[in-house]
């Protein structure tokens, strides 16, 4: 076999191998054909004429622009079926994509600043989770995300909300915008959500400086770095990370689409892999950026072309890093060096 048929292999590969999703957001997964389906279930007119031309405005430059387009669109998530359909929309793509595990971010401010009850969101999504794994057989867990433009009283108000239905969720984290945000501005809420027992992971250093790295994991107690992309302008931070293998849950479409990088070759994961950083690879927003797993390690063996080791630590990284317990992540990483022993 050359080196090109190689390269094919290992896609195939990466593409059919089991790995879990750390990283996407529900909210990302909303499609616009399901967006016009729930405006007309609920009686809303989105401001958009059609399919074609709200995906039109999928055209960001950065991350705060598509924030406030998918802040937008969430209005038409309403009842506990929207949030359920939501959630069977996106295990039944993921599923397809050989995920078989995924955790998954739900942002209750931005339900319940409309009027939308936390319960509502929980139960809906739950239901989801429910029938996803009883049709694909696909695990899923929740980890509630604090939105990081609002305040730190808005955040202990949630966590309240949430506690009485603790065991329901899996984790918390943060999200939404970074720049101006810093993880120090939520230092104590997410060391109440540890006195909690919960894992924290925080998004940082996916636009923000290598600081808010460093702050997600000296002041949050950060288990996992949603992005840490732009760890690499700090060699010192990138060294930690490597150091003491903290996973980097990356998500290359929604780096490129955002513009944190003009292209993919010039994106940092390669580096990052290589220089021995547990890096995973996840979709993000899928329905906003332009795919969900398989299409961002495709694009990303455009870019790179890795060869089948390469993926298969990938998605080990992926089961290593994920919240269940470890008998459970050996079982996973024994179905995954199946497919590789047989193809590899
Ligand atoms: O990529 C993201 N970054 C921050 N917040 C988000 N909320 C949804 N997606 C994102
Ligand atoms: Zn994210």
């Amino acid at each position: 076999m050359n080196a090109t048929q190689d390269k094919d292999v290992a896609l195939e590969l990466a593409c059919r191998m089991p790995k879990a999703e750390l990283h996407v957001h529900i909210e990302g997964t909303l499609e616009p054909d399901l967006a016009f389906a729930l405006a007309r279930r609920n009686g809303i007119t989105l401001p958009y004429a059609d399919e074609a031309a709200l995906a039109a405005a999928y055209d960001f430059d950065s991350l705060q622009s598509f924030l406030d387009l998918y802040y937008a669109c969430a209005d038409v998530l309403r009842t506990a079926d929207d949030f359920r359909d939501l959630m069977l929309a996106y295990l039944e793509r993921a599923a397809a994509d050989n995920v078989i595990h995924a955790e998954i971010f739900f942002d209750p401010q931005t339900h319940t600043a409309r009027g939308i009850t936390y319960i509502t969101v929980l139960d809906g999504l739950e239901e989801g989770l429910r029938l996803g794994r009883e049709r694909w057989g696909i695990s899923g867990r929740l980890i509630l995300c604090f939105l990081r433009h609002l305040s730190e009283e808005d955040a202990f108000a949630t966590l309240a909300e949430a506690e009485p239905w603790l065991d329901r969720i899996h984790g918390f984290g943060l999200d939404s915008s970074e720049k101006g945000f810093p993880p120090s501005k939520f230092a104590r809420v997410f060391a109440r959500c540890r006195e909690l027992g919960k894992p924290v992971v925080a998004h940082a250093g996916e636009e923000g400086p290598p600081e808010y790295i460093s702050e997600a994991l000296d002041l949050l107690g950060s288990q996992r770095i949603d992005h840490g992309v732009r760890a690499v302008d700090d060699p010192t931070v990138v060294a930690r990370l490597i150091r003491e293998g903290i996973p980097l849950t990356v998500c290359p479409l929604s780096n490129i689409r955002l513009c944190v990088f003009p292209t993919m070759e010039q994106h940092t994961l390669a580096g990052l892999l290589a220089a021995g950083a547990k890096v995973t690879v996840n979709s993000d927003d899928p329905a906003y950026f332009g795919g969900y797993m398989n299409d961002n390690i495709r694009a990303v063996q455009a870019a790179f072309h890795f060869d089948a080791a390469t993926w298969q630590s990938i998605a080990r990284n992926s089961f290593e890093a994920s919240f269940v317990d470890e008998a459970q992540k050996a079982a996973w990483i024994k179905r995954l060096d199946a497919v590789f022993a047989v193809d590899g």
